[in-house]
């Protein structure tokens, strides 16, 4: 019987101010690790305050019980850009690349992907100043104080997302040029951050994949820092063992960390990007008035980090050598994601599901 993968754990506390060079490459080479081998790690140490996401997560709550009227003050644009504001349950559809590029997918514009539809809502947000993907926020009387704390939260998971491109510059072995280079790219201003809301389904519903939560997808940001309630369902599949998805579980204290294709693309193959999805989580939680089981509902706060971008993405120096040559042609980001994104969103958005 093939043995049940977890998901290893990496404290980054060492890349605080005052972290000592030993216990850094320590860390660094523990991020290595599960990084080149399957592309996603949990991570300790990195730097967000406790109460601060504690915070982050009753806004959610209290942003996804405002009324779906509400909640349509700050409605998603058709097309995929600018990727902000309110989704509603079925408006979004995430994809695999390879279903992107089905000869399906093209004839149909992307409706073929969505015979399935996903059951869960969004709010995406950015950073203020950038002018390319504007936010789009609810008058401030419908839900006040959350703009200004988002904002700011926003600038807080970037301070942390420093700390993890520090370490992840050590565990690439890039040298100080490189490392510079990575910090210009990443300014912080195309980062993205995400608030979703699965509400709760009918077990079976999502077991015979009527809907689906999340499909099996990659992010195409450099990483991801994931924060997630205790409902569960998250899953990553095995690089080595490909089909085979590895439970994700929530862990005190924990944020979940996967790599995007641009992390790939710097690393020359080094790092992985990991695929990964949202299904049924571990337990039912009820049952409703037809007495069918019902999960839970779930909420999780996904946070991007991307290049900027007009800026182009090449692999490293520092990672290709004879044996492994360069793999990918520099490609700006912004280009890379317009292909990958280009059937999320309808050109024209449908009715709610
Ligand atoms: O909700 C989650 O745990 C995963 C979210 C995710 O993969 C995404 O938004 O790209
Ligand atoms: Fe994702």
């Amino acid at each position: 019987m093939a043995v049940q993968k977890s998901i290893p754990i990496v404290d980054l506390s060492a890349f605080c101010t005052e972290g000592k060079t030993e216990s850094r490459l320590e860390s660094a080479r523990a991020l290595y690790q599960s990084c080149h081998d399957l592309g996603f790690v949990q991570i300790l140490g990195h730097g967000v305050d406790t109460e601060l996401l504690r915070e982050a997560f009753d806004w959610s709550e209290k942003l996804y019980s405002l009324s779906h009227d509400d909640k349509m003050k700050a409605p998603h644009p058709d097309g995929p850009v600018p990727h902000r504001g309110y989704s509603h349950p079925g408006l979004e559809k995430v994809y695999s690349e390879a279903e992107g590029n089905s000869k399906d997918a093209i004839e149909t514009d992307g409706d073929s992907l969505r015979q399935v539809k996903d059951f869960k809502e969004s709010y995406e947000i950015g950073s203020e100043e950038n002018s390319a993907q504007q936010n789009i926020w609810l008058p401030e009387e419908v839900l006040p104080g959350f703009r200004s704390f988002m904002t700011d939260f926003f600038w807080e998971l970037d301070r942390a997302a420093r700390r993890i491109l520090e370490a992840v510059s050590l565990a690439l072995g890039l040298t100080e040029v490189e490392k510079g280079h990575l910090f210009d790219l990443h300014s912080g201003h195309n980062n993205q951050l995400r608030l979703l809301h699965y509400p709760p389904i009918p077990t079976e519903k999502l077991r015979r994949q009527v809907v689906a939560r999340m499909p099996a997808h990659c992010d195409w940001s450099t990483f991801t820092m994931l924060f997630q309630d205790d409902c569960g369902g998250l899953e990553f599949e095995d690089p080595n063992n490909p089909g085979s998805f590895v439970p994700a579980a929530p862990t005190t204290g924990a944020l979940a960390l996967n790599i995007g294709d641009m992390l790939q693309r710097f690393s020359n193959d080094v790092f992985l990007s990991a695929s990964h999805r949202v299904t049924l989580p571990p337990q039912a939680a009820s049952t409703n008035h037809m007495h069918e089981a019902v999960t839970r509902q779930r909420f999780s706060i996904p946070y991007f980090v991307a290049p900027d971008a007009d800026k182009t993405v090449s692999c490293f120096s520092s990672c290709v050598n004879d044996e492994h040559p360069m793999k990918f042609e520099p490609v700006s980001f912004a280009e890379y994601g317009a292909s990958i994104s280009r059937y999320q969103y309808k050109r024209k958005a449908t009715a709610a599901v």
